[in-house]
């Protein structure tokens, strides 16, 4: 009698440990399944790395991610320094195309979901705080972004569509493959090229005050030739008049209205949002809130995901769960600019304002630059 209850409760015993086995090898299929769909790489993870603490918070920015995968090359590193724009350009692309890797230098071969080209793309305008708008737009499940800039409706479009394809994430059916290259909104050929691609594609603008825009694009330009002249020789034909350059690149940017009435020619307003570079860094979040209605996602992207770095002096986003560090933009978003003199910047008020109004009417937004 006491035999067969020894034998009861020993069978009993196997059953229930094949039973822990099998629900664990079904647990350990299902992560695996969960992984290849790329969806535990997805959106935080992506963005926030696991790698060695670097000061008081983590930095991101798009050359970081290149040199995440090569982890031998610095951006400050001496073979960096004399590259030209479109070389750079060219080695974030040829960088990104090398087979996925995560962070820990593992391959992984991620062959679920399909390479798109992008339904969305951040077309402008440079300074404008467009790294800054892909990188909190990367924390939505939904997104999947190209990490560096292709710069392929401007400087690669000979490189053929498929290439272009080829370059951008996999995504799963619902998932909004995007891209930002900032140039795109004042190349001439641009909007042409973007509409034989796609015409539906939606189109994000974020738009700066263009005197500040200015002078970050005079000092981003500063901080790679020290030698530059003064923003004011540069700005200005010459002093005595005090008419503004406006074959300077800096200058001729910030004529939005422009650029706009050139997109207008292949593309419907509606198929535009402009994104206010202030109300980024005053308020992530309410602007986040239109960018993720716009692209037709869920607001998943909230206020609990930002908070004011005081250090930085901008916005960064919060740390996710399990990781240990917040992360702000690189040291080349926010950088301090040289002081402009009161008349030099009046100058540049007056000779924007009929520009911006303008820009006002087309858009339908009033951005208060003046
Ligand atoms: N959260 C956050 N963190 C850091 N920087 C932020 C942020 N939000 C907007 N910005 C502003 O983004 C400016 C750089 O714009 P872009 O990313 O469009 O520059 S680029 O064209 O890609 O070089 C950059 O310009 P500068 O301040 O002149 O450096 C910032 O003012």
């Amino acid at each position: 009698m006491g035999c067969s209850g020894c034998r009861v409760r020993l069978n009993f015993g196997k059953v229930l440990s094949k039973v822990s086995v099998f629900l664990t090898m079904v647990l350990i299929i299902t992560y695996f399944f969960y992984c290849l769909t790329g969806l535990c790489d997805s959106a935080p993870r992506t963005l926030y790395s696991h790698s060695a603490p670097r000061g008081d918070y983590e930095l991101l920015d798009d050359r970081r991610r290149v040199e995440d995968l090569r982890p031998s090359v610095r951006s400050d590193a001496p073979s960096h320094r004399n590259r030209t724009e479109s070389e750079d350009a060219q080695q974030q692309v040829d960088t990104e195309e090398q087979p996925s890797q995560n962070r820990n230098g593992i391959p992984v071969s991620n062959t679920f979901g399909t390479k798109r080209f992008p339904q969305a793309i951040i077309i402008g305008v440079k300074k404008g705080g467009t790294r800054a708008l892909l990188e909190f737009l990367r924390i939505h499940p939904d997104v999947r972004a190209f990490g560096a800039e292709p710069h392929f409706f401007d400087r690669f479009y000979d490189k053929g569509l498929e290439w272009y394809r080829n370059l951008m994430p996999r995504t799963l059916d619902g998932q909004v493959t995007m891209e930002k290259t900032p140039s795109y909104f004042v190349t001439k050929e641009a909007p042409s090229r973007v509409c034989t691609m796609n015409c539906q594609t939606k189109l994000i603008v974020v738009v700066r005050d263009p005197v500040t825009r200015a002078i970050s694009d005079y000092t981003q330009t500063l901080s790679k030739n020290p030698g530059l002249p003064s923003f004011q020789s540069l700005a200005l034909k010459n002093s005595s008049t005090g008419l503004i350059d406006t074959t300077w690149s800096a200058v001729r940017i910030g004529l939005y209205t422009k650029h706009l009435e050139n997109w207008l020619q292949y593309f419907p307003l509606s198929q535009f949002l402009f994104v206010s570079g202030e109300q980024l860094v005053s308020d992530p979040a309410g602007e986040m809130g239109r960018v993720q209605d716009f692209l037709g996602l869920k607001r998943v992207i909230s206020e609990k995901h930002f908070y004011f770095n005081q250090t930085k002096g901008f916005p960064c986003l919060k740390k996710p769960e399990g990781s240990s560090r917040p992360r702000c933009l690189g040291k080349s978003k926010g950088r301090p600019h040289p002081q402009i003199s009161s008349e030099v910047l009046q100058r540049l008020r007056d000779f924007y304002r009929p520009f911006n109004h303008r820009f006002y009417q087309m858009s339908g937004q009033d951005f208060g630059w003046d």
